[in-house]
């Protein structure tokens, strides 16, 4: 029989069902690594400073996930602007991010909650 693996106790935020630092950590350096090799939205990437980058996003995501830190980039909407960035580029690089949480072993149920908090930037990220 199928028992469902129980959500996240009220007590623990989705930055700790994360793995905290050293979990979101694998999580970014796993997202960069598919990135890196993905020829559909790799090209958006040549002009950044992608340690610079993985700080941000690193910061970011503890942010988004209710880590106790603080994120020092710019607005979703300020960051990707001009950068024409599809819906298809969008699915892409969550796609990316989806194997590197399964990766990580982080749950369906956490992955979930994360990309539940991830998924109304999509207006701000993408052109239209
Ligand atoms: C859930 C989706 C996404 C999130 C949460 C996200 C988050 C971020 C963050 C936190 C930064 C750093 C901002 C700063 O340094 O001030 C950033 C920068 C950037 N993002 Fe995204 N992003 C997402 C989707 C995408 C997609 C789909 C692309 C293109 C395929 C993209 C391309 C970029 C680029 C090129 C930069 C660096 C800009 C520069 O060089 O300064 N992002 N993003």
């Amino acid at each position: 029989s199928v028992h469902p693996a129980p959500l996240q106790a009220d007590t623990t935020s989705l930055y700790q069902a994360l793995g905290n630092d050293a979990g979101v950590s694998a999580i970014i350096d796993g997202l960069l690594k598919r990135i890196s090799t993905d020829t559909r939205i790799v090209h958006h990437f040549d002009a950044t400073d992608i340690a610079l980058f993985r700080e941000r996003l690193i910061e970011h995501i503890c942010w988004v996930a209710d880590g106790d830190c603080e994120y020092h980039g710019e607005s979703m909407e300020k960051t990707h602007q001009g950068l024409n960035i599809t819906q298809a580029d969008f699915d892409a690089l969550v796609g990316h991010l989806i194997a590197s949480m399964k990766e990580q072993h982080i749950p369906l149920a956490t992955r979930n909650a994360l990309l539940k908090r991830l998924a109304p930037m999509y207006s701000d990220i993408t052109y239209h």
